[in-house]
């Protein structure tokens, strides 16, 4: 047989048909649900008299609409009406269709993407479909892993199948090792910049080479998560050592000769030595600095040390689009970043909210203060059980003591959809993985970093270079 890449075995080996029109079907062996994107998809099957085609794969919980404070009200304490609707429908729709849900109230609810992993309801192998476009998290366990929109999730219900088009394979290749203060976000912010938003459009990307063997299975969901910001609709990691650690023992994981044998199964996900792939990028990363975003997109980014262009390419539209940027951000052409003053601080999301993130942040804010000037510092868990693991280890009250506000875990600034957000004008570090006009409240600038940066940026009230704190 032809070599085959990782994506070509996971497409091989869920492909139901393919279709007339070029498109195929893919069997889905996993979907995760929301508030947000389920509720139409719900009202079409009982429009057309459907039931899910299998429950079991099913599993949905509320993240992004969800308070972070006060959780012991439940969601009757959901003071926002829209949000609280989409909760209460999500519940009342799993409960009709006998899908199973992780409840507000329930200790393991969280962000989907934090949660999938932690349960072991993400597993080597799948294919893993949500209707939310950070999907492609949960391809660092060599699934494939698609994000898709609320008709796609009617579909998978009733059907257990996507349809979708088969995409061309990318491999970037990561060589060395991370400088003193440099992570996996540093890492994925910083191929967005060389490749842009719509590098990774048309292809699948694998994410490879020496830097992700050693990285954790935390650093390899944080660079997985932010593939939909570099144009890919999946990334993934192949499975090894790392993975199987992780995965042992989760609940949803197999259990004792079930796992034996899965592991052995999963060993062949892996990209075949002489694959070839349609594009390949090589990074090397040991010359990288912490990266932070100046603009609205998260292609907009340059080392700490770095400053805002000058000026874009020579066209009118670039330099009004620039222009534009610039005006949203509050920021002069040329201006350098470091020592640009922020408002509020927000620790959390689906790409930097895992214990991993907490213990960096903890160690570095530890018997400090949060700078006087910042108005609020958020660190939001990104599911039930890192809270309590961080409180566990004392985390919390290192974080309490140090000025910053621990809540719940839920999607929080990381989108205007919850009480959490900026107003207009406010200026915010933050570890999400987006930064367009509005995306975490009406008129707010979002600079996009690693946890590390976000705390400098706590524990002096601007950005910093973490690495001279
Ligand atoms: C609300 C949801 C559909 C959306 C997504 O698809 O990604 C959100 O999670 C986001 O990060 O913008
Ligand atoms: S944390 Fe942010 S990026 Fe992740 S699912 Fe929630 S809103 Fe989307």
């Amino acid at each position: 047989m032809a070599p085959q890449t990782l994506y070509d075995k996971l497409w091989g080996r869920h492909l139901v048909a393919e279709l007339p029109d070029g498109s195929s079907l893919l069997y889905v062996d996993r979907h995760l649900l929301h508030e947000v994107t389920s509720p139409q998809a719900f009202s079409g099957l009982r429009a057309a008299e459907r039931k899910p085609w299998r429950i079991g794969p099913n599993v949905a919980v509320p993240d992004h609409a969800v308070p972070t404070r006060r959780r012991e009200l439940g969601v009757a304490g959901i003071a926002d009406r829209v949000a609280r609707v989409q909760v209460e429908t999500l519940t009342s729709n799993c409960r009709e269709f006998g899908i199973p849900l992780i409840e507000l109230e329930d200790a393991r609810q969280g962000i989907v993407h934090v949660v999938g992993p932690e349960q072991g309801l993400t597993l080597p192998g799948m294919t893993i479909v949500c209707g939310d476009s950070h999907t492609a998290t949960h391809g660092a366990f060599a699934t494939l892993a698609m994000g898709v929109g609320t008709s796609e999730v009617e579909h998978v219900l009733a059907s257990q199948t996507l349809r979708t088009h088969r995409q061309k394979n990318m491999r970037v290749v990561f060589d060395g090792a991370m400088g003193f203060g440099v992570t996996s976000k540093d890492l994925i912010l910083a191929l967005i910049g060389r490749i842009g938003t719509a590098g990774g459009t048309g292809y699948a990307i694998e994410y490879a080479g020496e830097t992700i063997r050693n990285m954790s299975m935390e650093g390899r969901m944080t660079v997985c998560n932010m593939s939909i910001e570099a144009g890919a609709r999946a990334g993934m990691i192949a499975y090894d050592a790392v993975t199987e650690a992780y995965v042992r023992g989760r609940p949803y994981a197999p259990q004792d000769t079930e796992y034996v044998d899965a592991c052995r199964y999963w060993q062949s996900l892996r990209s075949d030595d002489d694959a070839v792939f349609d594009r390949e990028e090589h990074f090397p990363v040991s010359a990288l600095v912490p990266q932070v975003t100046w603009g609205t997109s998260p292609e907009m980014v340059v080392g700490i040390d770095g400053c805002v262009p000058e000026s874009a390419r020579s066209d009118e539209a670039a330099r009004r689009s620039l222009k534009r940027t610039l005006d949203y951000m509050g920021l002069e052409p040329g201006q350098a970043l470091k020592g640009l003053p922020v408002d509020k601080v927000f620790i959390g999301s689906c790409t930097n909210a895992r214990m991993e993130d907490l213990r960096a942040v903890a160690n570095l804010v530890k018997g400090q203060k949060v700078s006087r000037s910042i108005s609020q510092a958020l660190i939001v868990p990104g599911s039930g059980q890192i809270r309590l693991q961080a409180e566990r280890e004392g985390l919390d009250a290192i974080f309490q003591k140090a000025g910053f506000e621990w809540r719940s875990a839920g999607c929080s600034m990381c989108l205007g959809m919850n009480d959490d957000r900026l107003q207009p004008g406010e200026r915010c570090a933050s570890t999400s993985n987006r930064n367009f006009e509005g995306r975490q409240g009406k008129g707010g600038r979002t600079h996009l970093m690693s946890p590390l940066m976000a705390a400098a940026a706590a524990l002096t009230g601007k950005l910093t270079d973490v690495r001279e704190l």
